[in-house]
């Protein structure tokens, strides 16, 4: 491994260095070199450094690492590291390890899945240090991780001006060239707007496959038919990443039976836990995020083997498949609910990011973020142009749904939409993220919600005072004596 002798005021000769090596680290670090840096490379088991410097070292210029130490001295000054192993504990290690050996001015950027509490406390503790500390979402997984990740940094602005020509030059390109990176904001504001990501990726997967278990169930196309009708899809505006797999996981035949793919593979899915964050924080911040909920949900409720198992002899319809031409004609009842689910879905991720950078000063863009998931990231999608757009046009757009574009879309899909949702009920099909969604959407529109007798519960049993829509003030109704009304504040 590296035994160059460092002058300690000038450094080493490598511009960024990656510590931990497993597929994104590995693949970032290999990206980075292909643009021409030169890359230092360390990972806890040196085995993996090894492993990448023998099967990659012809495609750019890598300066392994045996130690902290050693890795830490091979960067030029000020430096730049980039942390990339698993998130919670181990980074913490890491970057415990890495603190000592850094200087005033040095950028250390963790472009793990951290939640973004950890960041803000990580980020406090090395800037009493002097040491800028980035929490940098990195999505796109392992092929994006070599050919062109979205990269989302939340840190200082000189943390950001000395990353900047790197990022640029790693990131995924939108269809306009835009590298898809941009400074976020600060401290959590990366890691947070990562979390949502995720979040929104979580609930677009359950839509899409809810669409695919109508089509299935109802419809009655087999998967290969129902990767034909994806595939169309994914040529108008559903155009995105998932779509596009999906299509591609349905066409595909187990090679073990001949059987589709999907049908082989066992119905529980898993998660490690970036989704469940999202619901969490969104109920701190009191924003309604159903549409990824529902799809943490549905996982959870999936993995439940022996409820299901207890359940599955429960009364329902048995309904044979709709008729060819009432099965094609539904299929783009699908499409509809498929898309304005999904939009409301990624409207709600929007108001979570609102509401996170007004309660911690972040400042967050909402066309930057969209126009950063471009490309790069799994929920990249075609329809994201427009809702950056959008938010260009009016960064202090309320709602996707107040854009006279995706209203008017929104709009002419619902009835689609209702029917949608109402033949999954007939067929006793699940569709928890795409009727949550059309609940939204009519909570939303909705000149008055049923809140006012939920108030009035409140009231009754508690005390808890409500306000009336014709005067100011907070009043009591004394249920339990006269039933007066009593002004109990302003
Ligand atoms: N995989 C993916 O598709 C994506 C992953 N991410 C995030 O990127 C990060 C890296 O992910 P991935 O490449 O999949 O790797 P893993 O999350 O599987 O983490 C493995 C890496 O962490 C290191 N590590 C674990 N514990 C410690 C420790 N205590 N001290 C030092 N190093 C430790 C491992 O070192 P060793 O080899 O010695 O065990 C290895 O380099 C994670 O935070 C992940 O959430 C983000 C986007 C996509
Ligand atoms: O960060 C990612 C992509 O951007 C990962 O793919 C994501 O963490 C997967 O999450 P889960 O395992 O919970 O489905």
């Amino acid at each position: 491994m590296s035994d160059t002798a460092k002058d300690p005021a000038v450094g080493g000769t490598a511009q960024v260095g990656v510590t931990g090596l497993a597929v994104m680290g590995r693949n970032l670090a290999r990206n980075l070199a292909r643009h021409g840096h030169t890359v230092a490379v360390h990972n806890r088991t040196a085995a993996r450094t090894r492993a990448l410097v023998e099967g990659f070292g012809h495609e750019g210029a890598f300066v392994p690492a045996r130690t902290a130490e050693e890795f830490v001295a091979a960067l030029e000054r000020p430096r730049r590291v980039l942390v990339m192993v698993r998130a919670g504990a181990p980074t913490d290690a890491v970057l415990d390890g890495l603190a000592p050996l850094l200087d005033e001015g040095d950028v250390v950027v963790d472009g793990g899945n951290a939640h973004f509490a950890d960041t803000r406390r990580r980020e406090r503790r090395l800037r009493e240090r002097g040491v800028h500390f980035v929490g940098a979402g990195v999505s796109g997984g392992e092929e994006g991780a070599l050919n062109g990740p979205s990269i989302m940094p939340g840190g200082s602005p000189e943390a950001w001006a000395a990353l900047r020509p790197l990022l640029e030059d790693i990131a995924a390109k939108a269809a306009d060239g835009a590298p898809c990176t941009a400074h976020i904001g600060p401290d959590g504001a990366g890691h947070f707007v990562k979390m949502v990501h995720n979040g929104i990726e979580y609930a677009d997967m359950q839509l899409i496959s809810e669409a695919h278990d109508l089509l299935r169930h109802v419809a009655g196309y087999e998967p290969a038919r129902i990767a034909e009708v994806f595939r169309t899809w994914g040529t108008g505006r559903l155009d995105s990443y998932l779509i596009r797999i999906t299509a591609e996981i349905l066409a595909h035949a187990d090679p073990v039976t001949g059987r589709p793919f999907v049908d082989v593979v066992a119905d529980a899915a898993e998660q490690k836990g970036t989704g469940r964050w999202t619901v969490q924080t969104a109920l701190d911040l009191g924003v309604p995020v159903s549409g990824i909920a529902e799809a943490v949900l549905a996982r959870s409720l999936s993995g439940h083997t022996r409820l299901r198992e207890a359940s599955a002899g429960l009364p329902g319809p048995h309904r044979p498949p709709l008729a060819e031409e009432d099965a094609a004609y539904f299929a783009d009842q699908i499409e509809q609910a498929l898309y304005a689910s999904k939009l409301v879905s990624y409207d709600q991720g929007w108001h979570m990011m609102r509401a996170a950078s007004e309660e911690y000063g972040w400042g967050i863009d909402p066309g930057t973020v969209a126009a950063v998931w471009r490309g790069g990231c799994i929920i990249r999608a075609a329809f994201l142009d427009r809702v950056r757009a959008a938010f260009a046009a009016d960064p202090a757009l309320p709602t996707l749904l107040a854009d006279e574009g995706f209203a008017g879309e929104v709009g002419e899909a619902q009835p689609a939409w209702r029917s949608a949702v109402a033949e999954a009920v007939r067929h006793g099909v699940p569709v928890p993220g795409l009727s949550a969604a059309l609940a939204s959407y009519d909570a939303l529109r909705a000149g008055r919600l049923p809140a006012a007798l939920v108030q009035a519960q409140r009231d009754y049993f508690g005390a808890h005072t409500y306000r009336r829509t014709d005067r100011a003030g907070v009043y009591h109704t004394l249920w339990g004596g006269d039933r007066s009304e009593v002004r109990a504040g302003s």
